[in-house]
């Protein structure tokens, strides 16, 4: 549906674009917050409410000039992505665009329950069961770009958005801003992404893949099992030192209530070459994420005979034991 540039942004047709921009300035529409949500890189994020239907939003609003360079082209990628994506309900919905002379305004879907960093803030971590559901949706989310051969290249906690504060039952990928498509062929090599989270390949300067998230996913479910960054230093220079040796530990008084299915989940994703890591269909399929419980096989006094095939509870109906450890 949308050409795509050289270097890995989609582009949409100026008469196009023009069919997705509405008229009005988006404060005749919308009381938006004076305070800020949060701050992208380059944008900043309100609450804004409809005016007419009451309903709340986040206003992403998104500078066209930023240190003195275009950014149209970044913009228009970022609502060509949301517009790809607008089937999944895993990805925060695009719902209207508006421009101002200075700002291109994008009005998204409010996940209420804010940041899963928020959740990490003061070292705490999610019990394995909270875990393992955020990840298969991320996962899930993440299938859904790929799929598509969308890398998000910044998946982050602050990045993934709770539609209900505290838990973990509906997480959506959000922002889309160094996304990059990556057509088969086509190399791309940018240094992005946040420290911690970064891939060796992208320290390396060597070509980025859908595999440059795999390893993010890596790093962000060490992270909330056991509320410490893998790479983690006090300085930059440091933590890329560790990410390029993959200097990689599972601290006992971290990882104590951790089974060896999450540890070799995450194992299997902090690969330094990138050939060698899972795809995201691999990690959905992993034995930690597809967890079939056999709880204790039930012995149906009606059914003497045959053994009832122990049904197993799927974990999103399980009670978990406790959302936060
Ligand atoms: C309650 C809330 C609290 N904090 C943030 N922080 C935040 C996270 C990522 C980005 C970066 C981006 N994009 C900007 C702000 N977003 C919230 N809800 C949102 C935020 C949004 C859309 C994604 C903006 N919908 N619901």
């Amino acid at each position: 549906r949308f050409a795509i540039s050289s270097d890995g942004l989609l582009q949409i047709e100026e008469s196009v674009l023009a069919s997705f921009i509405q008229k009005a300035s988006v404060l005749g529409v919308y009381d938006v917050d004076k305070t800020p949500l949060g701050r992208g890189k380059y944008a900043t994020v309100c609450r804004a409410v409809h005016k007419k239907t009451g309903t709340s939003y986040a206003a992403k609003f998104m500078k066209k000039r930023r240190r003195n360079q275009d950014q149209m082209k970044e913009i228009i990628h970022e609502i060509a992505v949301l517009t790809e994506c607008k089937m999944t309900n895993k990805v925060i919905r695009l719902h209207e665009v508006y421009e101002s002379p200075t700002e291109v305004v994008l009005i998204l879907e409010l996940a209420a329950g804010g940041e899963l960093q928020h959740i990490l803030d003061g070292e705490q971590c999610l019990g394995e069961d909270e875990a393992r559901k955020a990840m298969k949706q991320i996962l899930e989310g993440v299938a859904y770009l790929h799929h598509k051969n969308i890398a998000h290249l910044d998946l982050k906690p602050q990045n993934l958005l709770l539609s209900t504060a505290d838990c973990c039952d509906e997480i959506k990928l959000c922002d889309f801003g160094i996304s990059k498509v990556l057509e088969p062929g086509v190399t791309i090599r940018e240094i992005l992404g946040t420290a911690d989270y970064v891939a060796p390949e992208v320290l390396n300067y060597e070509p980025i893949s859908l595999s440059t998230d795999i390893w993010s996913i890596g790093v962000l479910t060490y992270v909330i099992l056991s509320g410490f960054s893998p790479f983690g230093a006090d300085d930059k220079q440091q933590t890329y030192l560790n990410i390029s040796k993959c200097s990689l530990s599972f601290e006992a008084e971290h990882f104590k209530d951790v089974s060896s299915a999450a540890i070799d989940f995450i194992k299997s994703t902090l690969i330094i070459d990138p050939r060698k890591r899972p795809t995201v269909y691999d990690l959905l399929n992993h034995p930690w994420i597809s967890l079939k419980i056999n709880i204790l096989p039930s012995l149906s006094p009606l059914k003497p005979s045959t053994q009832q095939s122990s049904k197993s509870t799927p974990i999103s109906q399980r009670k978990s034991l406790s959302c936060i450890r």
